[in-house]
């Protein structure tokens, strides 16, 4: 599904992804965690063929960025952005559907067929907005947009998802649905594969299966999520004593007070 190999990424002068290199096969569930500025939605970006890597390379779905048209690449991966630059007033149908075309607008002289306009619908539905279905993207609140961006996200039935902090903005039973949806189309799509930055622990579905920690733009650990998100490798990761524990297959974190890591 993705295969980075040794990249590099520089933007401004500034190196901001060293060395990394990383590998998501079909169906497994990332979570891709690390501290503020650690380079996680940059990741994400050349996971999603947004940017290109400076050094190394990026495979996505077996295609080599640099090598393919992007466009189509993008058709195929559904990705989460907090930053959604959207600045019309599109109803949230509409939105659900720019995930069809990969376009933050309208395209223009493009039509959705009746199939797409249900299928919009449901996923609407499944996200559990459908009373908001055909209200303007500019007066949602933050936690409805985001879920307007999952929906977009799978309506082109992508192999790959990208979640960048999709919790955010959620009041707590928003969120609690949110990682029950998650765990629901991972049982109805066994295939798909995903990664999903997150800033606390507490939001990661228990369908996760793998980790990725990121540290001042460098994999400091990935691998099996149970060998990845442990109290001693998370506490290298954040610079900061953090127990890791797991109940009903969910993580919390808290901090260990009186002590402090370098
Ligand atoms: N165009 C740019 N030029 C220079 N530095 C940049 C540029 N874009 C991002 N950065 C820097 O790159 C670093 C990584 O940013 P990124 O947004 O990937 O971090 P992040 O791990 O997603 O952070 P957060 O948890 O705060 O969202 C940050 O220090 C940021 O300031």
């Amino acid at each position: 599904m993705l295969e980075l190999k040794d990249v590099d990424f520089v933007r401004d002068g500034k190196l901001l992804l060293s060395g990394v290199t990383l590998t998501v096969g079909e169906g497994e569930r990332w979570a891709l965690l690390g501290p503020n500025g650690a380079g996680k939605s940059t990741l994400l970006g050349l996971c999603g063929a947004v940017t290109h890597p400076t050094r190394g390379t990026v495979e996505i779905l077996g295609k080599r960025l640099g090598t393919v048209d992007i466009r189509t690449l993008r058709e195929s991966i559904g990705h989460v952005n907090p930053r959604h630059p959207l600045r019309s007033p599109l109803s949230i149908v509409d939105v659900v559907l720019t995930g069809l075309t990969g376009t933050i607008e309208r395209m223009p002289r493009w039509e959705p067929t009746p199939s797409q306009k249900t299928r919009a619908l449901e996923l609407i539905d499944l996200l559990g907005i459908s009373d908001l279905a055909h209200s303007p993207w500019t007066t949602l609140s933050q936690g409805e947009r985001g879920r307007s961006l999952i929906a977009r996200a799978l309506i082109s039935d992508p192999k790959l998802l990208l979640l960048d902090e999709p919790s955010t903005g959620l009041d707590v039973a928003a969120r609690e649905q949110l990682l029950e949806t998650l765990d629901h189309i991972h049982t109805a799509h066994p295939h798909l594969a995903w990664v999903l930055v997150t800033h606390h622990l507490e939001e990661l579905p228990t369908c996760t299966t793998h980790a990725a920690l990121l540290r001042d733009g460098q994999v400091l650990a990935a691998g099996l999520a149970e060998e990845t998100l442990t109290t001693d490798l998370v506490t290298q990761t954040f610079a900061h004593p953090i127990a890791i524990n797991r109940h009903a297959g969910r993580w919390t974190a808290t901090a260990q007070r009186g002590t402090r890591s370098s």
